[in-house]
């Protein structure tokens, strides 16, 4: 479904992935792990077409997309839905709106074929009857759940999360965890989460992928990696400060 060969990206001359090499079936769920920095987000803005490599190529289904045209990629983004780190809602708009916006842009559903879709997909978050709502009346968590209303609003085959339960107390990271593991049962989307959680990587894996400085040191089941014998991965994984200084910056698990 997605396969990444051989990727490399840089910034400023500075390597920040190197070669990348990763595949990930149909209805799979990898959650990505690795410290702050090195290079989880970068990933997914490539997989979603967001960024160029540098080389290498980038499959999504049948198509190699780090050379297609930007309408090209825009046909291929209709299949991925992503929820990005801050929501990124309209604040503008009624939470109806933002959940209807792309439908409104990229379609000729009629207005009450999209109602109906906001509909379902505000209940299916338990927002049902949130429609009218702006933005700035709701919670982190909520906001996270109106931002996946959207992604699915085309029935994507492929959703990206950019670190979904971050700054959410343990209670709605759960929540978030639970519709992430929902999606895959009920709609069967191929997800790739990044995350800081160690106990949702836990819970809605299938794999985990460790980024370590731009390569991907570690990949494997849950199981596996819990079992790893590698330093780095059991740092990251416990949050020891004892093997190596620890600065793995921006830790937010639970
Ligand atoms: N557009 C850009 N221009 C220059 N440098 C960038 C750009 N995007 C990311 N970087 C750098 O690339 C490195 C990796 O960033 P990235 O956001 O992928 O890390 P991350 O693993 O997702 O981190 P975090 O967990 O803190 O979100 C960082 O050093 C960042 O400063």
């Amino acid at each position: 479904m997605i396969e990444l060969k051989g990727v490399n990206k840089s910034f400023q001359q500075r390597r920040i992935l190197k070669n990348i090499n990763l595949e990930i079936t149909k209805g799979e769920t990898l959650a990505i792990i690795g410290a702050s920095g090195s290079g989880k987000s970068t990933l997914l803005r490539l997989i979603i077409g967001l960024l160029k490599p540098d080389n290498g190529e980038i499959w999504i289904k049948n198509k190699e997309i780090s050379n297609l045209s930007e309408k090209e990629l825009n046909e291929v983004r209709l299949n991925m839905g992503m929820v990005f780190q801050y929501s990124a809602l309209f604040d503008s708009m009624t939470i109806g709106d933002n959940v209807a916006f792309g439908l409104r842009e990229h379609t000729t559903l009629s207005e009450a074929e999209i109602k109906e879709i906001v509909q379902e997909n505000l209940r299916m978050v338990d927002l049902e009857g949130f429609e009218n709502m702006m933005p700035n009346e709701l919670s982190g968590g909520m906001k996270k759940r109106v931002s996946l209303a959207r992604a699915i609003a085309f029935k994507p085959e492929i959703l990206l999360y950019d670190e979904p339960s971050a700054g959410l107390d343990p209670m709605m990271s759960a929540k978030i965890d639970e519709l992430i593991y929902h999606m895959q049962q009920k709609l069967g989307v191929t997800s790739i989460v990044v995350t800081h959680h160690m106990n949702s990587a836990f819970a809605i894996a299938d794999r985990i992928a460790m980024i370590h400085e731009g390569e991907i040191i570690a990949i494997g089941d849950v199981e596996m990696i819990q079992n790893l014998e590698n330093p780095i991965v059991q740092n990251f994984i416990h949050g020891s400060k004892r093997f190596t200084g620890g600065d793995r910056g921006n830790d937010n698990r639970s």
